[in-house]
């Protein structure tokens, strides 16, 4: 069985076991839903794992994981080669964490917890850790904690109240205030303390009526430098059952636990760009993004061990197929989708979520779209052309005021030469991502504002904005993450606060510009004003999307006002929704799809611009958003000052493309009343 050899995280698979309830006809159908191969001859010692009845052809992608157990093989067996490992680790001073993750009821709390009379994968370590510790006199303790909507309680302690962690940014170190620590000298203490406990929790839920909340379930065990009661801590073994992921797409519940399912998802994602990071070798490890990873921050990093186990339901369960796609991801820190997935699960691969402005641009930086959207992005980028400017000053003299400090080998780029960093930068970005496509092209849009781009100008800003994102988050590597890695180029504090006072710069205008919550018109009115323009792009020839032909290409200036005189019409090139360039003047059927598709384009635009500035009264006022749907959407815009920039990110707020399609269908409907 292949280990992760030196890469941090060991991610692995675990398919659930046919339960005794589950018909006969149901295990041999979903029996047929995963099969795992091992390359033969293959030294890299993976296993793939696949989704969909191979003997029906119907295969729907294969994901590389470091190893896969089948639905026959146990806790026991998961146990003597995963975790045993770890424990002697962690009698030798290290930090451990074994996190069981999948979608609901794929096996998760079965695996770490484990059910009567077949001990999960907690209880079998402790008991391991009790006997080592009994052997060496050392003490034992442990603590429980549960993370609800984004909030820690404490598990253990009678009233249970909230945890907060304090972050000790020097030696990477946590501290969770409130959290308590009980002395454990004994497996049946362990049990009544942990499993009692969980079940009580759920009991209390019943007798007050609460409704049943998912959260994600801590378990740490302290091992102390020795049996007296003031002994210092010495190595810690966490063990994680996190909450069910669920697509928010296929909830029918109400807006609460849509709110709660998508907390739920967004930090299983906030873990999975840890581990990625962690495993990629990442200067920058995005700890902050949740409150999970801020927990484990110091048993994660550092010369922590780590175990992913990914719980696969072996009935059909599409959440299952994306949590082997999101775990086979962060495995090599690269994606490994092996190439014979289907489209769907293709759109499957999304960008992890992330919360700060800045992050997403990253994001974006490194998301493949056609470049039709990557045009609408740049026209609607346009808008924040101003503050980018003046973040961007503050920014190039953050970069030309840096002194190469202490580099590693690898990374021994003078920092003051910004344009090597950025090749450097670049190419780092087209290895690791199979395409930098979709952009945020601030420095074109400077020149260029509202303009088509080529292919090859689309490049130039694509990597444009990847110099500024990577130089960005270069110099915030020291901003957040400084102690992890001492590799990391530094910046001197002049150059730092420079840059933070740039990105500071850049959102405060963006939300001055784009959150402008009192002057939000309806989204009618913007519509009929988004149908007036239109109607003046039909009436007049030059657009601002459209392009001179190709031998005339100039992109000085937005429109000529010499092409508003009267004259014989000239072939006009178009780039339509597809990315392909329309000879406007040759086929009016073209041209008039070209332009309808630009003008769907241009709606959806505008109602995710609404989306992301209109007040809450205003918000309340669209067809499907209500309340709580208003109220997330703010506390999404807080998080990032833009939270929808494609039809996609309105799963965020549970809505699926075509619910978003029909209302908007009504509000144009509306505008021929
Ligand atoms: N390997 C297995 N063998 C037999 N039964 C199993 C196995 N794994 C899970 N089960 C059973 O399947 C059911 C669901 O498992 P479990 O509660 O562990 O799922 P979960 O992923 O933790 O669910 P949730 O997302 O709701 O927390 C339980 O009845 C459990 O006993």
């Amino acid at each position: 069985m292949g280990r992760n050899r030196g890469r941090k995280a060991r991610v692995i698979a675990k398919i659930k076991g046919f339960t005794d309830l589950e018909p006969e006809s149901v295990n041999e159908a979903s029996g047929k839903w995963i099969s795992v191969h091992r390359p033969k001859g293959d030294d890299s010692e993976t296993v793939s794992v696949s989704f969909g009845d191979e003997s029906t052809s119907s295969r729907k992608g294969s994901y590389e994981l470091d190893y896969c157990y089948d639905r026959s093989e146990g806790n026991d067996l998961i146990f003597s080669k995963e975790v045993k490992p770890l424990i002697e680790d962690v009698f030798n001073g290290y930090n451990a964490t074994v996190v069981a993750y999948g979608a609901r009821g794929s096996g998760k709390t079965f695996t770490i917890q484990g059910s009567e009379g077949k001990p999960g994968l907690a209880v079998l370590a402790m008991a391991e850790i009790l006997s080592i510790a009994e052997e060496s006199s050392k003490l034992i303790a442990i603590s429980c904690y549960e993370i609800l909507k984004d909030h820690a309680y404490d598990h253990l302690a009678p009233a249970r109240h909230e945890v907060s962690i304090l972050e000790d940014d020097a030696h990477g170190k946590i501290q969770l205030k409130g959290l308590s620590q009980v002395p454990v000298k004994s497996i049946e203490e362990f049990q009544k303390l942990y499993l009692s406990n969980q079940n009580s929790h759920k009991q209390s839920q019943k007798i007050i009526a609460e409704p049943h909340h998912r959260s994600h379930k801590g378990l740490i065990i302290h091992v102390f430098r020795g049996n007296e009661s003031n002994a210092l801590p010495f190595g810690k073994m966490n063990f994680v059952d996190l909450a069910g992921y669920e697509d928010a797409k296929r909830k029918s519940t109400g807006s609460d636990n849509l709110l709660e399912n998508n907390k739920i998802n967004k930090s299983i994602y906030a873990l999975h760009n840890v581990v990625y990071a962690l495993n990629a070798n990442e200067r920058y490890v995005p700890y902050r993004e949740s409150k999970l990873t801020r927990i484990l921050r110091d048993s994660l990093g550092g010369t922590s061990k780590i175990l992913m186990i990914t719980c696969l339901n072996s009935s059909f369960c599409q959440d299952s197929m994306y949590m082997a796609n999101l775990a086979s991801r962060s495995c090599k820190g690269s994606s490994k989708t092996i190439p014979d997935s289907t489209k769907k699960a293709k759109s499957m691969v999304r960008p992890m979520v992330v919360s700060s402005s800045r992050k997403s641009r990253l994001v974006s930086a490194t998301t493949s779209k056609p470049i039709g959207n990557r045009v609408r992005v740049l026209e609607n980028k346009a808008n924040v052309k101003a503050s980018a400017l003046k973040g961007r000053k503050l920014f190039d003299e953050a970069c030309h005021s840096t002194k190469p400090k202490k580099v590693s080998q690898k990374e021994s780029l003078p920092l003051e030469n910004v344009s090597t960093i950025t090749e450097h930068a670049i190419q780092k970005e087209e290895k690791d991502s199979s395409s930098i496509s979709e952009v945020v092209v601030s420095h074109t849009q400077e020149h260029f504002p509202l303009q088509a781009f080529s292919a090859e100008e689309s490049d130039m800003a694509v990597k444009a904005t990847t110099q500024e994102t990577k130089i960005l988050d270069k110099v915030n590597v020291t901003d957040e993450d400084d102690n992890h890695d001492k590799a990391t180029p530094n910046i001197d504090s002049n150059a730092k606060a420079l840059s933070i006072e740039a990105d500071q710069t850049i959102d405060k205008e963006n939300n001055l510009l784009l959150v402008n919550k009192e002057a939000s018109p309806p989204i009618s009115a913007r519509l009929q004003e988004l149908s007036n323009n239109l109607k003046l792009l039909y009436s007049s020839t030059p657009s601002c999307v459209e392009i001179p032909p190709k031998t005339d290409v100039s992109f000085e200036g937005q429109v000529s006002t010499e092409a508003l005189e009267p004259k014989t019409p000239e072939p006009r090139l178009l780039i339509n929704d597809k990315s392909e360039i329309v000879d406007t003047s040759c086929n009016s059927w073209k041209a008039f799809s070209a332009r309808s598709s630009r003008m769907k384009n241009s709606l959806v635009d505008e109602y995710l611009r609404f989306l992301n500035t209109a007040s809450k009264e205003d918000l309340k006022r669209l067809k499907g958003i209500g309340e709580k749907r208003a109220t997330y959407i703010l506390e999404l815009r807080e998080e990032s000052p833009e939270p929808f920039k494609d039809l996609d990110d309105l799963k965020e707020i549970g809505l699926s493309a075509k619910q978003i399609k029909g209302i908007m269908k009504k509000e144009i409907g509306e505008l021929y009343n």
